[in-house]
């Protein structure tokens, strides 16, 4: 008996459906993940910008976690949009409660989202101390150079990475997509070892979505059993591909595609164990 690989987002919905936790479910699907979701917050959101946030109590969101951790067993963890400080805390505290992160045995690809693509703000200005201090939890940790200057500083990619390993996590990606050149180059670093991966820019507007894209992949690569490097390498392979069936719809930004990944997940070991723990049979 076994079943998908299962993986969580922790994130908040687009009512506009390109981001979000809309978007990492269209990813995990398209690699064959069952998604599952602890939303942190309601954005008010199309392709134009976001009007309004509603809040998730921190506690719903913790629990939420819970729930699905105790029940359906995800093999890694993403994060998106987290909103505030109180919903940091409380995600930081289930976390290490369910063995989510460094430390545990969940993977954990931190996407430090701290505003949209249009410019609005998805995180309280007095959420950033709380969301570094969640980088101690993060297997990866995945920032775009707006983010770099607000969370440590710069926008150098090297001195990006090395401030945010020093911070805690343990591989750093620093994204380069919002650079004008004509390659989209990113680093992936552990401190030790360093890896670019470099794809063409491909010249659209239509890339809403796409950070979370590349972390949802990466998630659902790390689900599967890859080692980070291979589920980075593979999610960048992923997003170039979104980006390249990006579409229009709405008056502003569209959002890329999620097409059937080309390194679809297909079962997690871990999963066939908890499968065959559930049924009484010796894994
Ligand atoms: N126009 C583009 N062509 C190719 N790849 C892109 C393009 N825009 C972004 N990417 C890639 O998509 C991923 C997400 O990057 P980015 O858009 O910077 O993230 P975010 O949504 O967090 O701002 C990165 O791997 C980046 O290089
Ligand atoms: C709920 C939510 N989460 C994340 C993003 C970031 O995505 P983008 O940078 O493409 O706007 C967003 N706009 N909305």
């Amino acid at each position: 008996m076994s079943g998908p690989a299962v993986a969580l987002t922790v994130a908040g919905s687009d009512s506009g459906g390109g981001a979000g936790l809309q978007a990492d479910l269209h990813t995990f699907a398209a690699f064959g993940v069952h998604g599952t979701t602890a939303v942190t917050a309601v954005t008010v959101q199309n392709t134009v910008g976001v009007t309004g946030v509603h809040e998730i109590p921190p506690q719903i969101v913790a629990d939420q976690i819970g729930a699905v951790v105790e029940d359906l067993r995800p093999t890694a963890v993403k994060t998106g949009m987290l909103a505030s400080a109180p919903i940091i805390e409380a995600i930081g505290a289930a976390f290490r409660q369910h063995g989510i992160g460094r430390g545990g045995t969940i993977p954990l690809v931190l996407d430090p989202v701290c505003a949209s693509m249009h410019g609005d703000p998805l995180l309280e200005p007095d959420a950033l101390d709380a969301l570094r201090g969640l980088f101690a939890l993060a297997t990866v940790v995945t920032p775009n150079l707006d983010e770099t200057q607000l969370l440590v500083g710069t926008r150098d990619q090297r001195d990006a990475a090395r401030a945010l390993l020093a911070l805690g996590a343990e591989h750093a990606l620093v994204k380069g997509g919002h650079g004008t050149g004509p390659r989209s180059r990113d680093l992936l670093t552990d401190g030790v070892t360093e890896i670019w991966l470099d794809a063409e820019r491909i010249e659209t507007g239509n890339t809403h979505g796409s950070g979370d894209t590349l972390a949802a992949a990466t998630a659902a690569r790390l689900a599967g059993g890859d080692s980070l490097p291979d589920a980075v390498r593979a999610a960048k392979r992923y997003v170039t591909r979104a980006v390249a069936t990006s579409y229009s719809v709405g008056a502003g930004h569209g959002p890329v595609g999620h097409p059937p990944a080309d390194e679809p997940v297909r079962a997690s070991a871990a999963g066939d164990e908890v499968v065959a723990a559930r049924a009484g049979a010796t894994p």
